[in-house]
């Protein structure tokens, strides 16, 4: 650290943003070597690969394009020989007619009401994306002012306590539900989309449905089916993977209706802005792959099993939780993308919480435990600034203070001897000494708008493709959320025969029969 010109080669400035990994544990020579990892691993060709629209998903024989949602108008982007940014705008265009109709009032419920309040009905990458994004610009000025009078709420679990909690106050007469799910048979999605569907009918009548529902996916038949009107279906495609979709139908429409498609497609702009670094920069001065490599370094090369993702800003709270989606089901893989075990792990253990209410909880294990290499994430202009009379310093500057403070008490540590220097009781010394040297970075953005949440999101995308392109991973399938979902249908079947016949338990092992009977016994489900 006290060498100012590695320091220096260590920070980097793209569009307003500013970066500076100078609290890695690494030299000069590290990023020589990792830049030429990135060379061995062929990550210029992955990428190209993956924004020419190959099927780098191999496992599922897929293109992975989500960079094309976020594409200008006049882009060319290909999927299978075909440019795919006429149909993304197409359904851009219609998402803002339909938010406008909403928002205006032109498109009125079943009594005649204007709809105001929608709840967007998904799990998942059709929740955890657009709960980020909605949760980050809710208080920017401009989308609050553009959301008066209106609620967004998203109900993704399966917990009735959840249906409970999100139709609490909302009357069916003046709510839309937006039922999110890409492939349209997930088991939790769907219940709970039949559940909002009871809720409206039944105040309503059938008929209401139709003013009352509408949807995003990529199996359009299926919506139809479920009883929605296609026309009032919103397209995307098998080319973008769950939880890389927030830039599809799957954000943009629950966002537009809350915030006006205008706003929202400030937010697709940032995201655009890095694709394009990411994709044209040398990579000693790409924010996303100097991320990927260094969180590669970091987890193979040093060992560090987790980062800790932590925003100074309330705003950010919804982030880890987004990008431990993003990053541990794109990541955590066994085996190589050609089917071979790895000599190596892969992925990183994600969480996070904004500071400083994580200060106030987990960072003691941070400063004196386990090593964590951690990414602060600082704003410079609060969306709600704040000052009061007579205080030191504003509240944002307050805020910020531990932002500036944390990496360097991470990096520096504190000696026996400085502790000796002031005092400290002998019995104390070893307990209030920090070992110090501990990895951290720190990304500063002007201001957290819908274009620097976009921004954000993109950086953290593309960084984690860049980790798996280098391990030589598939980080676009996820087979490994199958197996659970198999054996829960097998349960279901069982707790239907049992409640409906008292059919006996069969087919379990004695743990899991001794649950099922104690559940089956004692608890106070509704008989069918
Ligand atoms: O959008 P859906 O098809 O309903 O899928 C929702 C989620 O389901 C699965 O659990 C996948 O692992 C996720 O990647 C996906 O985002």
């Amino acid at each position: 650290m006290s060498d100012a010109n590695r320091c220096q080669s260590m920070m980097m400035e793209f569009d307003g943003l500013l970066l500076d990994y100078s609290r890695q544990r690494a030299t000069v020579e590290t990023m020589d070597k990792l830049l030429n990892l990135a060379k061995a691993a062929q990550l210029t060709e992955k990428i190209s690969r993956m924004f020419s629209g190959d099927h780098i998903n191999s496992t599922e024989n897929r293109s992975v394009l989500h960079a094309a949602l976020r594409a200008p108008k006049d882009a060319v982007i290909k999927a299978d020989g075909k440019n795919v940014v006429p149909e993304v705008w197409n359904v851009l265009d219609k998402i803002k007619d339909f938010s406008e109709k909403i928002r205006s009032g032109s498109w009125v419920g079943a009594t005649g009401k204007p709809l105001k309040d929608v709840v967007a009905v998904g799990i998942g990458g059709s929740f955890l994306g657009p709960l980020f994004v909605h949760t980050a610009i809710q208080t920017d000025p401009e989308a609050l002012e553009s959301a008066k009078g209106r609620q967004l709420r998203f109900l993704a679990n399966i917990d009735p306590v959840d249906v409970a909690r999100n139709i609490n106050g909302l009357n069916p007469e003046t709510t839309l539900v937006v039922v999110v799910s890409k492939t349209f048979t997930t088991a939790e999605t769907m219940l709970n989309a039949r559940t909002l569907r009871e809720w409206i009918t039944t105040a309503l009548g059938a008929s209401a449905v139709a003013k009352h529902m509408v949807a995003v996916s990529t199996n359009l038949a299926l919506v139809e089916k479920f009883g929605i009107d296609p026309n009032n279906a919103f397209a995307f495609w098998d080319w973008v993977g769950g939880r890389y979709s927030v830039c599809s139908a799957v954000g943009v429409l629950p966002l537009s209706l809350q915030y006006g498609f205008s706003v929202v497609e400030k937010f697709l702009k940032g995201a655009s802005s890095i694709d394009q670094h990411f994709q044209s920069t040398p990579f000693e001065k790409n924010i996303p792959v100097l991320l990927g490599l260094l969180s590669v370094w970091n987890v193979s090369f040093l060992g560090y099993p987790a980062r800790a993702i932590l925003p100074y800003s309330q705003a950010l709270e919804k982030f880890a939780p987004h990008i431990q989606q993003v990053s541990m089901e794109s990541n955590g893989k066994g085996v190589s993308i050609d089917g071979l075990p790895l000599p190596y792990e892969t992925g990183e253990i994600d969480f996070g919480e904004p500071g400083t209410n994580g200060q106030h909880s987990f960072y003691q294990l941070i400063h004196q435990g386990r090593v964590i290499p951690c990414d602060f994430i600082g704003i410079v202009k609060s969306q709600q600034p704040v000052y009061l009379k007579g205080e030191v310093v504003s509240n944002h500057d307050e805020l910020m203070s531990n932002f500036f403070a944390q990496p360097d008490a991470l990096a520096y540590g504190k000696t026996p001897e400085q502790l000796q220097k002031e005092n400290v009781s002998e019995n104390l010394i070893p307990h209030k000494t920090f070992s110090g040297n501990r990895p951290s970075l720190s990304l500063l953005l002007p201001e957290l708008t819908a274009y620097s949440v976009g921004q954000l999101l993109a950086i953290y995308e593309h960084r984690v493709a860049v980790q798996g392109f280098v391990w030589g991973i598939n980080s676009f399938d996820q087979w490994g959320v199958e197996l659970g979902k198999v054996l829960a249908t097998q349960v279901r079947k069982q707790l239907h025969s049992s409640r409906t016949q008292g059919t006996a338990l069969e087919g379990f092992n004695y743990s899991t029969t001794t649950l099922l009977k104690r559940y089956l016994e004692t608890s106070s489900e509704p008989q069918i």
